[in-house]
């Protein structure tokens, strides 16, 4: 095995790649120290911009990124969302000059190639939303998403701010591209599409040496990892290390929604192989090829990933597992959730974005939670998290305990319903919804049985909220709740129009991907994106803004109820329980805050004393992508 160092290669939010995959060839040889050429013009750079001589001591202090340029808590208002901003310019206001650089100071034609830096056609002028609408123009005309999704992704690694601004201002068109359902698409086909590496791969052949590949990351100041291993991309299935376009995607929206700044962010994928037989087969395949290491092979890459992580970046670095399996996502919530600062977004953050839409239905519907009847299709993370949830906030409503809070709450996986006669078989995670009533096989029989208020997909499988499942919501519901959860679109249980018409215009209906507006003797619906992407931007900034060490189910609660409550009669109207996300900024502030607060309140947050003002306090840590001015 080569050395770690000598598979370096930066590039922006770089990609790295580690030694054992498959991009390690591209740039062997030499370590990754600072050239003394640039040392010296960092001491330089550093006497120019301060007047004064960086003493010898802090050279290697500027080269690890632990200097900092700009004191950020006491020369600008710009708090968290730059506090450890290593070069100062995300944090800097808008207005504040800069002096752009990395190590040395960047210019000339290493400033045009940095897309850190790079401001295109627009050094001499502001002319960034002249760039926006360019670029606009140009994927506009692209037909295909995929290529609208490639010309995104190239734009990221060549001009990060112009990338983040175009997201911000056109986000309902753009994040069908860079997120749901596109970027399933592109983990399908990462091998062929493949141009450079982004966010960094750690595989099984890195076991003994993570702590030294996550020091390989260029950025130092990390406070936002979203990890997968691949194993359950969107209801995908297993995509293996190709799966890293969830990550990056994910973490994109942390930066365009939640307003973290992009050097905070790292994107990981786990390469513990793939049991997906095309993928070990297809000649293009960018993973380890053999079948996925389990058990204590994998727990052991795991605790050293999740050990390496805190020892690099500290306690207060959060990690968003992102797709994993279920056996697996459940075992490392449940493991980690104690000692490291841990998010599923799958289970927990499906679960907010999925209560808060239900507490704002209820006002169109009526009744509590405890009023309603709930059905699951699909008993996964995203089932029995949502479920749990629900049940967890129906019992703090009613103080009735939780376990006869459950009761409402019914769940069918691939064998049929969950009862009791099936639990010494049922993995841990189904036992709780395991209540006592006959067997029942199919979805119909159980709908037609239990008749719900509320149908939920989540089983990953299209199509299969069928005419007859959802006719028979609408046969006993005046406003049946349909949510279809599943993603990508091919995977969503039914699409929008499907729900309309089937239910004759009376369906309250959310999906987890887009759908286009439907008309329905002659009115138009608007269907709702129940997706967790409305939740963990602004619950991550919530989480780093307020110096939270843990994550409690009370604040996915808070979580929910900020997104709830941002719902508009004006929405409700089109048949929206959600707000429309051009104005997820504002709403990722609100999250944001009132996630603070219940950190704040539960006595997790360290970030003393608590700012007096949290949603403008939120908004003033949020980063923008305005480009700053150079010297
Ligand atoms: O990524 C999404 O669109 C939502 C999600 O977490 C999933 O489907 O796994
Ligand atoms: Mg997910």
């Amino acid at each position: 095995m080569m050395s770690l160092n000598s598979s370096i290669f930066l590039q922006n939010k770089a990609g790295i790649s580690s030694s054992s995959s498959p991009f390690s060839g591209r740039q062997r040889g030499s370590a990754p120290s600072v050239p003394s050429s640039l040392r010296v013009v960092a001491v330089n750079s550093n006497r120019d911009r301060n007047g004064s001589v960086l003493m010898e001591s802090t050279l290697k202090d500027v080269k690890d990124g632990a200097a900092s340029v700009i004191d950020v808590d006491s020369k600008s208002t710009v708090a968290p969302g730059g506090a450890h901003d290593v070069y100062g310019e995300d944090a800097a206001t808008e207005e504040q000059v800069v002096t752009p650089w990395f190590v040395s100071v960047a210019s000339g034609y290493s400033l045009l190639r940095d897309p850190h830096h790079n401001k295109g056609l627009a050094f001499s002028e502001k002319r960034e939303d002249v760039q926006v609408k360019k670029l606009m123009h140009i994927i506009r005309q692209y037909q295909v998403p995929l290529q609208k999704y490639m010309a995104m992704m190239d734009l990221q690694e060549r001009n990060e701010k112009l990338f983040y601004k175009l997201l911000i201002d056109n986000v309902e068109e753009m994040l069908p591209i860079v997120y749901t359902p596109t970027v399933g698409e592109a983990c399908q086909k990462y091998g062929s599409i493949f141009s450079r590496p982004q966010g960094l791969y750690i595989s099984l052949k890195e076991k003994g040496s993570i702590h030294e590949v996550l020091r390989n990351w260029p950025e130092k100041n990390i406070q936002v990892i979203v990890v997968t291993d691949g194993e359950r991309i969107l209801g995908l299935g297993d995509l293996g290390c190709q799966g890293m376009g969830i990550p990056v995607g994910k973490l994109a929206l942390y930066t365009a929604l939640g307003g973290v700044r992009p050097s905070a962010c790292l994107p990981v994928t786990i390469d513990v192989g793939t049991n997906n037989e095309n993928l070990l087969n297809d000649e293009f395949y960018i993973g380890l090829r053999q079948r996925r290491a389990t058990g204590q092979e994998y727990a052991e890459l795991m605790h050293e990933f999740m050990s390496a992580v805190k020892q690099t970046y500290g306690e207060k670095v959060l990690v968003q597992f992102e797709d994993f399996a279920n056996h697996n996502a459940f075992d490392l919530l449940a493991k980690y959730s104690a000692t490291h600062l841990v998010f599923n977004d799958d289970i927990q953050g499906t679960a907010s974005v999925v209560l808060a839409g239900l507490v704002a239905a209820l006002k169109v519907v009526g009744g509590t939670l405890a009023d309603h009847r709930f059905l699951f299709l699909g008993a996964g993370e995203a089932g029995t998290g949502i479920a749990e949830l629900i049940a967890l906030e129906m019992s703090k409503q009613t103080n009735m305990p939780v376990e006869e809070a459950r009761k409402k709450i019914w769940l069918v996986d691939s064998k049929g319903l969950i009862v009791s006669s099936r639990r010494e078989s049922l993995q841990h995670f189904k036992k709780p919804w395991a209540h006592e009533h006959e067997p029942i096989k199919t979805l119909l029989d159980a709908v037609n049985d239990i008749k719900p208020t509320v149908l939920i997909g989540t089983s990953g499988v299209g199509r299969t909220f069928t005419k007859e499942v959802v006719e028979a919501m609408a046969s006993f519901n005046e406003k049946p709740i349909i949510l279809s959860l599943s993603n990508p679109t091919s995977q969503s249980e039914c699409t929008a129009e499907e729900a309309y018409t089937w239910s004759q215009g009376r369906a309250i209906f959310a999906s987890g991907s887009p759908f286009a507006p439907v008309e329905y003797e002659g009115k138009t619906f608007v269907p709702g994106q129940a997706n967790n992407a409305y939740i963990f931007p602004g619950f991550g900034l919530g989480v780093i803004m307020s110096g939270a060490i843990r994550v409690h189910d009370d604040m996915l609660l808070a979580a929910a109820e900020a997104l709830a409550a941002q719902v508009t009669q004006e929405n409700f109207e089109k048949g929206l329980i959600y707000p429309p996300f051009k104005n997820i900024r504002q709403i990722s502030a609100d999250i944001a805050a009132k996630v603070a607060a219940k950190a704040y309140e539960l006595g997790l947050a360290t970030r003393l004393p608590p700012p007096k003002d949290l949603v403008k306090y939120a908004e003033s840590c949020m980063y923008s992508p305005a480009y700053r001015s150079y010297r």
